[in-house]
């Protein structure tokens, strides 16, 4: 059966005995078949949503539903969700390969035939134990995983981290390509944005433990520009949009903004584009600052 949604409600979170406040009442729905950018500063919480959404963690209040069905302790729902972390699952002692197939054990339908080709392409030792691998090699072996186990809904936390610019370019082609052949639901958190800005379909982010941005990438695309020009001509055109930042250098200036585009001409010598998503992120968090 095919997952359909996975519902966060009413999500509360805090620590510290009620001090701190990690989540503050997220709402959020993933739907199946989707690639999606989780994405907020550090500190932000979405390491402590994606682990209660895997039921590692508790919330304080509400509910995470998988079709209707509250995934606490449920180990139908639970066996549909796989989340890749920096924390580590597996035995620090034990080589590789009878990780691999410990895991290959646990899960019907687990993806041989990838895992050895994914073994090969990032030269993965599997004769090492796992605490004599690199930190690059941790995250590969645990990437491995990720991508073998045959859940619907698969949450990768910071992927990424510690790999050399060719393992991270093997990582983004390969998670495309298993995704083509057979699609499911990612939720990738990441600070190297540029890197999946073409490969995500959604966008969440996360800033002081509330959702500020939760839409499609071409959504986000098509009412999210960058307008560059002499400072006048630029202040004079952005007037009264919705500026979520402003680069100057020189007389030269970058107006950010979101929205859409006015009727009026654009000026000569004053050039629109559409805006990164990296950038939009990093605008969206400094305008949220302090709030
Ligand atoms: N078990 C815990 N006990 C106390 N505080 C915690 C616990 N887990 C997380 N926190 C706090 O919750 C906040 C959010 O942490 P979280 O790891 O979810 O952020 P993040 O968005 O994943 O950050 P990063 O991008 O740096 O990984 C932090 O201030 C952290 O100290």
């Amino acid at each position: 059966m095919t997952m359909d949604k996975l519902e966060i409600k009413n999500l509360n979170r805090n620590f510290k005995f009620g001090k701190q406040k990690v989540l503050k009442n997220i709402n959020v729905s993933f739907l199946s078949n989707k690639i999606y950018g989780l994405f907020g500063e550090n500190g932000a919480g979405k390491s402590t949503l994606m682990s209660i959404i895997a039921d590692y963690n508790f919330p304080t209040s509400g509910e995470v539903l998988l079709d209707g069905e509250n995934v606490h302790d449920n180990d139908n729902a639970l066996s549909k969700i796989y989340y890749m972390n920096q924390n580590n699952m597996y035995p620090k002692n034990e080589k590789v390969a009878k990780t691999f197939k410990f895991v290959q054990s646990m899960y019907e339908g687990y993806d041989v035939n990838l895992q050895n080709k994914l073994v090969k392409e990032f030269q993965l030792n599997t004769k090492s134990r796992f605490n004599k691998l690199s930190t690059g090699y941790k995250s590969i072996m645990k990437i491995i995983i990720a991508l073998c186990v045959p859940c619907e809904f698969i949450m990768l936390d910071e992927p990424t981290l510690g790999l050399d610019a060719r393992n991270r370019d093997i990582f983004y082609r390969e998670l495309i390509e298993s995704y083509t052949d057979h699609p499911r639901t990612f939720v990738i958190s990441t600070h190297i944005i540029e890197e999946i800005d073409k490969l995500v379909s959604d966008v969440v982010m996360i800033n002081n433990g509330k959702i500020i941005l939760n839409d499609s990438a071409d959504n986000i695309r098509s009412k999210a520009y960058s307008i560059n020009g002499p400072a006048d001509l630029v202040d004079e055109y952005v007037h009264g949009l919705d500026i979520i930042g402003k680069e100057s250098l020189g007389q030269y200036e970058t107006g950010h903004i979101m929205g859409r585009l006015p009727e009026k001409e654009i000026p000569s010598g004053v050039e629109v584009n559409k805006m990164e998503l990296q950038k939009l992120i990093v605008n969206l968090m400094d305008r949220s600052e302090g709030d």
